[in-house]
């Protein structure tokens, strides 16, 4: 099968663009993590499948799988590289663009030149629905790991999250213990670990543990979890730069029930064709 590919990032969290319109493609857990492949492949954190909606009142559906092959049900960077790449492949010339995602509809505006603007919808806290084990709802949950007790929060936006505070993200032990909780048994579908440092109410710097990748230069969704969690333990104003290692995202969330707002960069790289 030759493919037609984009390659994208949003602050370095990095993308193969696979447009499933105009051509026919068949992806397998294996395709991916080959194409995925820094060293025999094109090299991607995520892939992402531009595909037709099932729903007409939308304008795309996109399908998103982690560089371990595994499809996942929502990516913040990715959702912004998908809005430039169906206006760059003039498969739409719309500025507002809804989209059907595993997680549900999200709903992205293009702002200018490079940055978009994405609802990310509203936070879910209830363990049960992250998947999380716990007995009741909580800001912050205890988790042991190798014999430590951690403080964590824990946030699904679509996907799940597990975020711990730290004094300093450059000193963070984020490879091996976001290792350890990205396959601990109280997340039983995996979770993404972000380690979040509080700078003041309207700063704060992140690095994520990403769940079938490792550490990423940046997370969208992580970002947004990391806001949700920050401000339910009342440490940040409603609006917050979260600046990660390839960039800052900036995020707005008024609180419980209310919709996550993102906004931030995406870049094409090149295009390409490949033989999978
Ligand atoms: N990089 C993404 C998140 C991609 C999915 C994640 N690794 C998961 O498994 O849930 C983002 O920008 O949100």
């Amino acid at each position: 099968m030759r493919l037609k590919f984009t390659k994208m990032h949003g602050l370095g969290n990095d993308f193969v663009m696979i447009d499933g319109i105009t051509q026919r493609v068949k992806l397998t857990s294996d395709k991916v993590r080959q194409i995925a492949d820094r060293h025999t492949g094109i090299g991607c954190d995520q892939l992402l499948l531009v595909e037709a909606p099932r729903d007409p009142d939308v304008d795309f559906r996109y399908r998103i799988y982690n560089a371990d092959g595994s499809e996942v049900e929502n990516c913040g960077n990715g959702a912004r590289c998908f809005a430039r790449f169906v206006r760059e492949r003039r498969l739409t010339s719309k500025e507002q663009i809804l989209v059907e995602t595993a997680a549900g509809v999200l709903q992205l505006n293009v702002q200018g030149a490079d940055q978009v603007s994405v609802d990310m919808g509203a936070p879910v806290l209830e363990p049960a629905k992250i998947p999380f084990q716990a007995d009741i709802q909580a800001e912050t949950y205890p988790l042991e790991v190798d014999g430590e007790t951690y403080t964590v929060g824990a946030v699904s936006m679509g996907n799940p999250h597990a975020v711990l505070l730290v004094e300093d993200v450059d000193s963070a032990p984020v490879e091996r213990l976001g290792a350890a909780i990205e396959c601990h048994p109280r997340f039983p579908a995996r979770v993404n670990v972000g380690f979040l440092q509080i700078i003041d109410r309207g700063h704060a710097r992140l690095r994520v543990f990403e769940r079938g990748v490792g550490e990423t230069r940046a997370c969208g969704t992580g970002a947004c979890a990391a806001m949700v969690s920050a401000r339910i333990r009342g440490l940040v104003d409603e609006e917050l730069e979260i600046t990660l290692p390839g960039g800052t995202l900036t995020i707005h969330w008024p609180g419980p029930g209310e919709p996550v707002t993102m906004t931030g960069p995406a870049t094409a790289v090149y295009h390409g064709q490949i033989v999978v």
